[in-house]
């Protein structure tokens, strides 16, 4: 039972509503960072330096954002930063943290302009960028599927309201995790890739965030068998990892 006044319950829930708020415009400004949507600055604009300069300052901006995220959603560190982080706000200052390091990720960004492919014809672009919005889509269905608002930090803060709380983490298979075991990931694979006009800047962010996306898959999975045992074994040798059928144990 949470004793804690009802001001701290109301500031608790009104700071994840900011953190929710801030993450959601990051995420839209990600689709256009990497896709056909306008923003400010993208992937490919900014002033041009020297290519292995570029190439440092952007594997170390994916590597700080891969470092926050893993690092912090790492047992080990939830129960060190729950001394000083209140539970009911843990994952979204977790998504804060999140959404700061992308947004530095968009701001420092530097581009390397060297064209590897531009597809002209109207059919294969329209192809390569309905891919592109599709891994969206299932990225965001994925949240959906499993539980969006506690994703981002917004049941636990509103849990503390309710007499009684929502139910410890369950194991979820529905619909594309039975085809897959982490949708949201491939989502995510799918729109690093899919661009009819590729860079090299465009492929080390491409590279980089895929390797980044496996790491963590297995960092992931090393969790979710502790968490739910034989059940979570046995979901892994019936179905794919991240594409269907594959990457089975
Ligand atoms: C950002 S979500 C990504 C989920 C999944 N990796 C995917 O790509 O669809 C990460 C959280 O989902 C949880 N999770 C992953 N698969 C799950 C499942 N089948 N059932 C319940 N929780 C799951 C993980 O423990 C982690 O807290």
């Amino acid at each position: 039972m949470d004793e804690k006044p009802l001001l701290h319950k109301c500031l608790g829930l009104l700071y994840s509503l900011f953190c929710y708020v801030y993450s959601m415009l990051v995420l839209v400004y990600f689709v256009g960072f990497i896709g056909p949507p306008q923003v400010p600055k993208d992937i490919d604009s900014g002033p041009a330096t020297a290519w292995y300069f570029a190439a440092l300052i952007d594997v170390a901006l994916i590597s700080l954002f891969a470092l926050q995220h893993s690092g912090m959603a790492r047992k080990s560190f939830k129960s060190f930063w729950l001394q000083w982080v209140a539970a009911p706000i843990e994952r979204a200052t977790y998504v804060l943290f999140s959404s700061l390091a992308l947004s530095l990720m968009f701001l420092l960004w530097q581009p390397i302009s060297l064209t590897l492919w531009d597809i002209e014809t109207p059919a294969a672009r329209g192809l390569i960028n309905g891919l592109y919005w599709l891994g969206w889509i299932i990225a965001l269905l994925a949240t959906f599927l499993l539980s969006h608002f506690e994703l981002f930090g917004l049941k636990q803060a509103l849990d503390v309201f309710r007499p009684h709380r929502g139910e410890s983490r369950t194991f979820k298979t529905p619909w594309l995790y039975k085809l897959v075991r982490h949708p949201l990931y491939l989502g995510f694979v799918m729109t690093f890739w899919a661009t009819p006009h590729m860079t090299v800047g465009h492929l080390l962010f491409a590279g980089v965030g895929t390797l980044y996306i496996l790491i963590g898959t297995l960092l992931e999975e090393k969790d979710l068998v502790q968490l739910f045992g034989e059940q979570y074994r046995q979901y892994q040798r019936k179905v794919g990892m991240l594409l269907p059928f594959l990457g089975r144990r």
